[in-house]
């Protein structure tokens, strides 16, 4: 039976009148609630420019930051979906914080058929994330740190060389790669125990890995559109997750684990938890443990163990570079605090280098790597001191980009200024106003140690070379819009490195 050109019309204009008011139709939900916000447009809501491709989640919160400066809490819309996006520091600190069990997921669930490696510490859900923080935060506690750190201190003695190599070649260097490769090589030292040569070879296995994990496409971009329709990305994820990737980490862990237990190695790193989670499944308090499950926390604490703290040395060097005084500074107070132990770093070194330290923490202010956090309501919550209920499932965002970069909270936002965070600069701001890794007791797993990996490779580098701007250096820092969360840039971050002359 085949259908008249009336009919046909009728049914094509049916369609999309459904789809309008399916995309309508949950427009009210914040003005139902007394919550403020822009207008939302039908199918995109809020989200136009992201839905295009030609703006990111970040800058729309942005925008409403800016826009709704005296509310709260402001309501956006992604497609016809209802998402939260919070002002008030108390009300963050309520959600991080205070009122955490009932906050204590993120956004985004993981789904195994479609991606193996989803099941990390950073996407599982509350019931299996409690049991495996418990059991993975002893991996980084600053006495295991002090442990490991001799292992830190030979990466950066390969690290001397390695620049000192390429600076011979007289040409820019590109500090992205050369601090991958210098964290890489850390973390697979100190959290696996195994030597990824990042730094001598060419393009180690490693290093391959962790470029194709971080890079953006419109594949990538698709991907995470698509996990936000949990429907749809059961069907069609598969087709965007590069397997190859999940082929190599599923392989790397299981040939460790099954090392260490066969040879009966112990080195009480973060692989000899995996070895404790599968020898002892009982004691877990999971539901169950198989190697899928380890892999994927292989998987996040290499992939957030080098990409976040590569990406923070490279912004790091490139203020030093434009900043020239700061780096003098910071290099004083290096030869001032290692002159007590014959120009060699030691753990406490570094905890005496206060200027050093905010210099760190101004990079992540103006840099923070994560530009949101996320959580989701798993009760129904009303916001302390307002009349605002949101319902279970509700999706939060906690603004960090918009909040670090106010004008209101930090004066001359784009001035690299580490005065921000010495004496009661620091102390009189409210702590919600700088959340790099986070907070509560979701916050980032692993700080301490890229603190620790961040300064040592400025340690390294300042010690002997000077950080100069050269004509490939970045005129203006052009955010990669195809990456949904972290901040990176499209770009090289290009700097001219010399040998220091006594
Ligand atoms: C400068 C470097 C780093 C930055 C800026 C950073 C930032 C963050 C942030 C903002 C979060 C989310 C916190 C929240 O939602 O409250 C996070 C979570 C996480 N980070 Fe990091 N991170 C860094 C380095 C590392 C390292 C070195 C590791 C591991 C070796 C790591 C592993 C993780 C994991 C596993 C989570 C999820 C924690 C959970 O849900 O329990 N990160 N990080």
């Amino acid at each position: 039976m085949s259908l008249s050109i009336t009919e046909t019309v009728g049914l094509v204009v049916a369609v999309f009148l459904l789809i309008y008011y399916y995309s309508v139709s949950k427009f009210e939900f914040w003005q139902k609630r007394g919550v403020k916000g822009p207008k939302p447009i039908p199918f995109f809501g809020n989200f136009k420019d992201v839905f295009l491709g030609r703006g990111c989640v970040h800058e729309c919160f942005e925008k409403a930051y800016y826009d709704y400066k005296d509310e709260p809490v402001i309501g956006l819309y992604a497609g016809n979906n209802p998402l939260l996006v919070l002002r008030d520091p108390d009300l963050i600190k309520d959600v991080l914080i205070k009122d955490f069990p009932k906050f204590a997921e993120r956004t985004q669930r993981p789904y195994r058929e479609v991606e193996p490696l989803s099941e990390h510490l950073f996407r599982l859900e509350a019931e299996r994330w409690k049991p495996l923080r418990t059991r993975l935060s002893p991996v980084f506690t600053s006495g295991k740190l002090k442990e490991m750190f001799h292992l830190l201190l030979e990466c950066s003695e390969h690290f001397d060389r390695y620049l000192e190599g390429m600076i011979a070649k007289g040409e820019p260097i590109e500090c992205r790669e050369i601090s991958a490769k210098f964290t890489t090589d850390v973390i697979g030292s100190c959290a696996f125990g195994i030597e990824m040569n990042a730094l001598a070879a060419e393009d180690s296995e490693f290093r391959k890995m962790g470029r194709k994990v971080f890079q953006t496409s419109w594949k990538t971009v698709i991907k995470d559109r698509l996990r936000d329709y949990p429907f749809l990305f059961k069907l069609f994820g598969r087709f965007f997750v590069e397997m190859d990737i999940a082929n190599f980490f599923t392989r790397i862990t299981k040939e460790s684990i099954d090392y260490r237990i066969e040879h009966n190695v112990r080195r009480y790193d973060f692989v000899d938890s995996l070895v404790d989670l599968k020898q002892n499944p009982d004691k877990t308090g999971l539901p169950e443990i198989d190697d899928v499950l380890l892999t994927a926390q292989a998987f996040v604490f290499f992939a957030a163990g080098f990409e976040t703290s590569s990406l923070t040395i490279s912004h790091f060097l490139y203020e030093l570079a434009v900043n020239q005084s700061i780096q003098e500074k910071v290099r004083k107070e290096i030869k001032n605090v290692l002159q007590k132990t014959n120009g060699v770093v030691m753990y406490d070194s570094i905890k005496e280098m206060k200027y050093l330290d905010a210099c760190f923490q101004e990079t992540l202010r103006k840099y923070p790597v994560l530009v949101w956090l996320s959580r989701t309501a798993l009760v129904d919550y009303t916001f302390s001191g307002t009349k605002i209920i949101i319902p279970r499932g509700q999706q939060v965002f906690i603004p960090v980009y918009a909040i670090q970069m106010d004008p209101e909270v930090y004066p001359n936002p784009q001035v690299f200024d580490p005065e921000r965070f010495l004496g009661d600069n620091a102390k009189n701001r409210h702590s919600m106003f700088f959340l790099p890794f986070g907070d509560g007791p979701r916050n980032c797993i692993g700080a301490r140690f890229a603190k620790n990996q961040s300064k040592m490779a400025i340690i390294t580098i300042l010690s002997r070379f000077k950080v100069e701007v050269c004509d490939k250096t970045f005129k203006k820092y052009d955010m990669d819009k195809k990456a949904l969360f972290l901040l990176q840039p499209t770009h090289g971050i290009y700097v001219k490195m010399t040998k220091l002359t006594e």
